[in-house]
């Protein structure tokens, strides 16, 4: 993707710096973590979040990819780059299979509007397709209103500081709780789905996702095993022991990021195998307890699955 790229100036610059002076600020992973409108990030991000606010404009041929960090966003990325471009599905899986699915959908705070750069991404053609971590709440007013490398840190240190909803884009529940809201308010506009649901039936939410993108399947299609095809390139399987996935490397403001730490396990409820009996309790207790109030929103049980943290990917058609 190539898009004209312009610098911010100075005063914008020291307007952020003054902003960030004024929040809470706490010690986190290997940097502090500042809060700005009810959610954390660190200083560099949120200089890059600052400047999406002031820069970005939702245009009607936009799609965003919206998510929870670790929430199956680059499982998401790969359909919808796979649905919106498959008239020409040679072209796309040979995007897919050369690129990692975050180059093919660039994340707006993390790729495109880093290091003080401003893009115009006007001059890119149609669909254009991009994806964010921001909570719903401190997008851009044009979205809403339109029809790591990590210092090394102990497990419980993270652990606690998670349950304390001191994560990069967190809290978690709030994040998930926003954009779940506001799917059941503008369904035309946000579509909400759960990363466990898409694992148990891949075939119905893959449908569902392509009539939400204005691009349902069409009889032939179907016939032409067109459905399947799209979930096999952009499968755990397939990604995962692509060769770009195994060696490359994603350049993003805070350096580079190894593909391969993309692809972990992709099995519904491995989560819990990573933590202590006790602290799988806890998480679940203080998530329930924050999303309760979240009108039918349920991370845990109700799915058949063992211990699933129902993450979940949203897509924002703006
Ligand atoms: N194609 C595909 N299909 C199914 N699952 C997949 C796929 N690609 C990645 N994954 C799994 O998604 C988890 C990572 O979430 P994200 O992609 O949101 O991470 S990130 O925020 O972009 O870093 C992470 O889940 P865990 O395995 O449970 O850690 C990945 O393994």
């Amino acid at each position: 993707m190539q898009e004209e790229v312009r610098g911010a100036d100075e005063k914008t610059l020291e307007k952020y710096t003054h902003i960030i002076s004024t929040l809470p600020k706490k010690k986190s992973w290997a940097n502090d973590q500042y809060k700005y409108q009810g959610f954390w990030y660190n200083g560099l991000l949120l200089n890059a979040v600052m400047s999406v606010q002031d820069n970005f404009k939702a245009r009607l041929s936009n799609f965003l990819v919206a998510s929870s960090p670790r929430s199956g966003t680059t499982w998401l990325k790969a359909l919808v780059f796979a649905l919106l471009n498959r008239g020409i599905i040679t072209d796309a899986l040979s995007s897919l299979n050369a690129s990692n699915p975050h180059e093919c959908v660039p994340f707006l705070e993390i790729q495109l509007y880093t290091n003080d750069r401003i893009p115009d991404l006007d001059a890119l053609p149609p669909p254009r397709l991009f994806a964010t971590h921001i909570p719903y709440s401190s997008l851009p007013e044009s979205v809403k209103s339109s029809n790591c490398r990590l210092e090394p840190i102990s497990l419980e240190e993270v652990f606690e500081l998670y349950c304390k909803g001191v994560s990069t884009h967190g809290p978690v529940w709030e994040h998930v709780s926003e954009y779940w809201k506001v799917s059941l308010e503008r369904p035309d506009n946000v579509l909400f789905l759960k990363y466990e649901e898409m694992k148990r039936d891949p075939v119905l939410h893959l449908k569902r996702l392509a009539g939400f993108l204005g691009r349902p399947f069409s009889e032939e299609e179907e016939k032409e095993g067109v459905v399947e095809e799209i979930l096999r390139i952009c499968s755990f399987e397939h990604l995962k022991n692509l060769e770009v996935n195994k060696v490359g490397v994603l350049e993003t403001a805070r350096g580079g990021i190894e593909n391969r730490t993309f692809f972990r396990s992709g099995k519904v409820g491995d989560w819990g195998g990573c933590l202590t009996p006790e602290n799988v309790r806890r998480l679940e207790r203080v998530v329930e307890e924050k999303v309760s109030g979240s009108d039918g929103l349920s991370f845990f049980g109700g799915s058949g699955d063992q211990n699933g943290l129902s993450h979940s990917g949203v897509c924002s058609a703006s």
